[in-house]
């Protein structure tokens, strides 16, 4: 049976994207594409140690790539509010995760560090983790990713500033390509009571640890 799935727009809010319907492959569909793409780079789909591989391919990428099907405002519903007029900065530091570029589909792997200024209330702090791996696990760009995570926070939390820093190393620029191993790639974005403050900049770059 064909399955519709509905292309979620938050992926890429940047890019203005509607939200289009689309079929979705089979199961079976996305297997033998994989078996086309081991029969491409030269390899025997047939021999022993290749015959489950396109099944195993298909069930890690649902995992790997888990995102599409999970809705980033879920988690950050539920605020509490007794935390006795706790006004500071909130900071999760080395949230790690694992994400995949779109242009060549292979890894990104990093840290997120995250901050922000309670207006009403605060979110579970596992809640703030989970939206970051919300957009990892979808393909995107870093820079996509971190203007994503801040859209989502600010819209569903109302904070008074949010603070994201990311550091990531891309794996499509050291396996492949310019091969240059190491590199790190960050991303920040202040908003609100941040964006023109440069103490509450210095803090949190302080309590990330960046000199
Ligand atoms: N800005 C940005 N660029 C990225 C990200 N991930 C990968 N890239 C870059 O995307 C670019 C794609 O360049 P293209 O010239 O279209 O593709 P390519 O021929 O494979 O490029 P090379 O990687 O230089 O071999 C490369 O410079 C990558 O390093 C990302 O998250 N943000
Ligand atoms: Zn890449």
């Amino acid at each position: 049976m064909d399955t519709i799935i509905k292309t979620d727009t938050s992926s890429r809010p940047a890019q203005g994207q509607t939200v289009t319907e689309r079929k979705r492959p089979s199961r079976q569909e996305a297997e033998a594409a994989v078996r086309t793409l081991i029969e491409w780079i030269g390899d025997n789909p047939d021999r022993e140690g290749l015959l489950d591989t396109p099944a195993r391919f298909v069930k890690a990428y649902e995992e790997v790539y888990r995102g599409y099907r999970e809705d980033p405002v879920e988690p950050l519903k539920r605020t509490f509010k007794e935390v006795n007029g706790y006004k500071d900065m909130v900071l999760l530091r080395d949230v790690e995760f694992f994400s995949a570029c779109e242009h060549h589909m292979v890894p990104f792997v990093g840290k997120a560090h995250i901050a922000y200024y309670p207006s009403d209330g605060v979110v579970g702090l596992s809640k703030l983790a989970r939206v970051i791996d919300t957009y990892a696990r979808r393909l995107q760009t870093q820079e996509t990713m971190t203007a994503q995570i801040i859209e989502v926070i600010e819209k569903t939390l109302n904070p008074r500033g949010i603070a994201l820093m990311i550091e990531a190393e891309h794996m499509c620029m050291s396996m492949r390509g310019v091969q240059k191993k190491g590199v790190s790639t960050v991303t920040t974005t202040f908003t609100g009571v941040f964006e023109d403050d440069m103490a509450k900049q210095d803090r949190f770059m302080t309590l990330v640890g960046v000199r």
